[in-house]
């Protein structure tokens, strides 16, 4: 293992802002760290890197312990949610600051950074004041400068955030693509989890200072732990139902789903129900329109529950309407 966390509690005072917080990461692997403001996720990213101090538990590489290893020495890379390049600088000399830190060779500069512009997609850029670059352009550059001294762990703390919607989703796709092309190990902060789930292999869902789970992408998005994991995952709707030979029925149909026989939890999302002539009734209360989908809050008996119907479908607050439910947009909970 190359990254190893046990028991890593951080004290704010009297606040725990981390409890007992236990993580792996395979060399070559992508780790996000997922969770609402608040939830101590940076708390734990500073504690990793050294710069916050720890009121017990370790910090391991390779199996060493890193407690007496300083923060400058541990050989991690750093990119923040703003950049924090040292603007009288151009783009060059703010990349190749992480080179002259760890002693190359000032020869070797150029040509290291030509090579870090080329992998950022960001050719040509040597000269540019870094005051002269977008949003998007800027934490590519911090990026490159996070990689120039060939850091053994990367750790990304919500590096997207400052971006409008459209240029992060495009800029989570280039960072995952350059991740899986450079094979370095990574922890990536973010409260985001379209961008956890572009960017990482795992994820540990991170609530109230605790890893409430962990494990791979896939299976967290479909096995949630709790509910609050669940909600937090995008999960709207809870249907308690009950499984035979991988059939769950509930009261707003049945849905096909592997799963034990028995009693299970199910845990929707907006587009875990959808609108289907055969489905069963109910009353729009409103109608939103959105990019991909109309998004319909509906009243079925007693409940009221999200669902989605086709962009081009057109339905108002007080329509009939039938559902059904989409084993796509549904997570097994616990
Ligand atoms: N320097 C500090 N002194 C006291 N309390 C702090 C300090 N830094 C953070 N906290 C508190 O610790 C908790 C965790 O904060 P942290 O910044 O780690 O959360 P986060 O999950 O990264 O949140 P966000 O997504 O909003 O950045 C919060 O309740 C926060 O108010």
């Amino acid at each position: 293992m190359a990254l190893t966390v046990r028991d890593l509690t951080v004290h704010y005072g009297s606040f725990a802002a981390v409890r007992d917080a236990k993580l792996d990461i395979a060399d070559g692997e992508v780790l996000a760290l997922l969770g609402p403001s608040g939830s101590g996720k940076s708390t734990l990213l500073r504690a990793i890197t050294g710069l916050e101090p720890v009121s017990s538990g370790s910090v391991s590489w390779d199996g060493a312990d890193l407690a007496a290893v300083p923060v400058h020495k541990r050989e991690f890379g750093l990119v923040f949610q703003d950049g924090q390049l040292f603007p009288h600088r151009d783009v060059a000399a703010n990349i190749a600051f992480g080179l002259r830190m760890h002693g190359v060779p000032r020869e070797r500069h150029a040509a290291r950074v030509e090579e870090l512009l080329k992998l950022v997609g960001l050719e040509g850029y040597e000269r540019r004041r870094v005051t002269e670059l977008s949003g998007g352009q800027a934490q590519r550059v911090a990026l490159a400068r996070a990689l120039a001294p060939e850091p053994r762990l990367l750790l990304l703390d919500e590096p997207l955030s400052g971006l409008d919607a459209g240029l992060r989703e495009q800029l989570a796709i280039d960072l995952a693509d350059l991740l899986r092309r450079s094979k370095i190990t990574a922890l990536l902060v973010t409260h985001d989890q379209e961008e956890a789930f572009t960017l990482a292999d795992r994820v540990a869902v991170l609530d109230a200072g605790e890893i409430r789970q962990e494990g791979a992408v896939r299976s967290v998005w479909n096995r949630p732990v709790d509910d609050t994991v669940a909600r937090f995952l995008g999960v709207t709707t809870f249907l308690d139902g009950t499984a035979v030979e991988g059939v769950v029925r509930t009261e707003l149909g049945t849905v096909e789903l592997e799963v034990d026989d028995g009693p299970v939890r199910l845990g929707l999302r907006p587009h875990g129900l959808k609108v289907s002539a055969e489905g069963v009734p109910g009353e729009v209360t409103a109608a939103v329109h959105r990019r991909e989908h109309l998004r319909l809050v509906v009243r079925c008996g007693e409940s009221t529950v999200d669902a989605i119907a086709p962009a081009g479908a057109d339905f108002r607050a007080g329509d009939p309407v039938r559902l059904e439910p989409d084993p796509d947009g549904i997570a097994v909970v616990g």
